[in-house]
């Protein structure tokens, strides 16, 4: 395999139901190392596309390449070696209550035929990484969920996989143990430059987590790109509607009484995103002494993806200003700035 190969390609992918087409024509490819989150709908496909990826669906027609191999129409014979390049991490972690922590993660490997004390050193040595040596002995019901989950990824690493397919895995967990779970995912993709794949409902965990976003939608990828654009403009009305829990929106008082035309003494409203070093920088003072122009804070909010801030506000200034505004705001930086209409404060 050449380095810039990519990791997965799926080519025309169709995934059919009898009638009903779970997936449709998906082109897309994922680099090494790459961490790409797929969001969506109830019923959009999430779970049948990640089922082809790891070779348990088998595609309508369409080519699924894994390291250039298309594993859509392999025999099952051939799949299991390349079964084995994919980890599989679930919401509900799957494991062996019966078996202890290390015969969980050893698993797979005693599947692949590893003799025992080769898989309980390599099962020794992923349990310290992900950072749970002492819990070694302990069976499933004496763990955390937190704990669960980290011989899950523990077990999903054992036989060395180019890919790792994570179906909610942070969605049974409280939020302190999500943060700690995706900084060890974080972790693993650097140290291993593992690729990794993502099904979540959660957008918190796509900012903190993924390089690229997946919208589908009825089977399609209706929008794709850096999480950071992908959420600071969302093009789409399911990707604004996927987001809208995260956006803040304007008080009722004011939304209610928002016209498309100004009256005497109205002020116009701004939407304005940020991305990066802008959000620190004083926007509203800086108006009021380069531009003259008051404006009026009516909301705003900033949230991270990785290390970059993103901030939101919605800005008030007097309705024969809002276009001077929107040229000096963008001259400061801002990603966008839109008009949302006027309202009388
Ligand atoms: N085995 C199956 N037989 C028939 N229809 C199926 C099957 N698997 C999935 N579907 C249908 O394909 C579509 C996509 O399902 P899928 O489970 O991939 O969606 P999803 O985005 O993962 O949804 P959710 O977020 O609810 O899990 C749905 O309409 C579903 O009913």
């Amino acid at each position: 395999m050449t380095s810039d190969l990519p990791v997965i390609e799926f080519d025309n992918v169709c995934r059919n139901f009898g009638n009903h087409a779970a997936l449709s024509n998906l082109t897309f490819s994922i680099q090494k190392g790459e961490i790409v989150g797929i969001i969506g709908h109830s019923g959009a496909g999430k779970t049948t596309l990640l089922r082809c990826l790891a070779g348990l669906e088998k595609p309508t027609s369409g080519k699924v390449k894994i390291e250039g191999k298309d594993i859509a129409h392999l025999p099952e014979k051939a799949l299991i070696p390349l079964r084995q390049r994919i980890g599989l991490v679930f919401q509900h972690f799957n494991l062996l209550n019966s078996k202890n922590v290390l015969n969980n993660i050893a698993l797979p490997l005693k599947i692949a035929g590893i003799p025992k004390a080769k898989r309980i050193e390599k099962a020794k040595e992923l349990l310290e990484l992900v950072g749970i040596p002492d819990k070694a002995l302990n069976y499933p019901a004496q763990l955390s969920g937190g704990q669960k989950q980290r011989v899950g990824i523990a077990r999903a690493l054992a036989a060395n996989p180019a890919l790792l397919l994570c179906d909610e895995a942070t969605s049974a967990l409280d939020p302190e143990t999500t943060r700690s779970i995706i900084e060890l995912l974080l972790r693993i993709n650097q140290k291993l430059k593992l690729t990794i794949v993502l099904i979540t409902h959660e957008m918190s965990v796509i900012r903190l987590l993924a390089d690229r976003v997946f919208v589908l939608q009825k089977g399609k990828i209706i929008e794709e790109g850096a999480v950071g654009k992908v959420f600071a403009h969302p093009q789409s009305e399911t990707t604004q509607q996927l987001l809208q829990e995260e956006q803040p929106s304007l008080p009722q008082s004011i939304s209610q009484n928002i016209h498309p035309n100004p009256d005497r003494n109205d002020h116009a409203i701004l939407h304005v995103v940020m991305m990066g070093k802008v959000v620190r920088d004083p926007l509203i003072a800086n108006l009021q002494k380069d531009y003259q122009i008051s404006a009026v804070l009516l909301e705003g909010n900033i949230t991270h993806i990785r290390e970059t801030p993103i901030g939101t506000t919605f800005l008030a200034v007097p309705a024969d200003q809002w276009q001077q505004t929107i040229t000096a705001l963008t001259s400061m930086g801002v990603e966008t700035v839109e008009k949302v209409g006027y309202v009388r404060l």
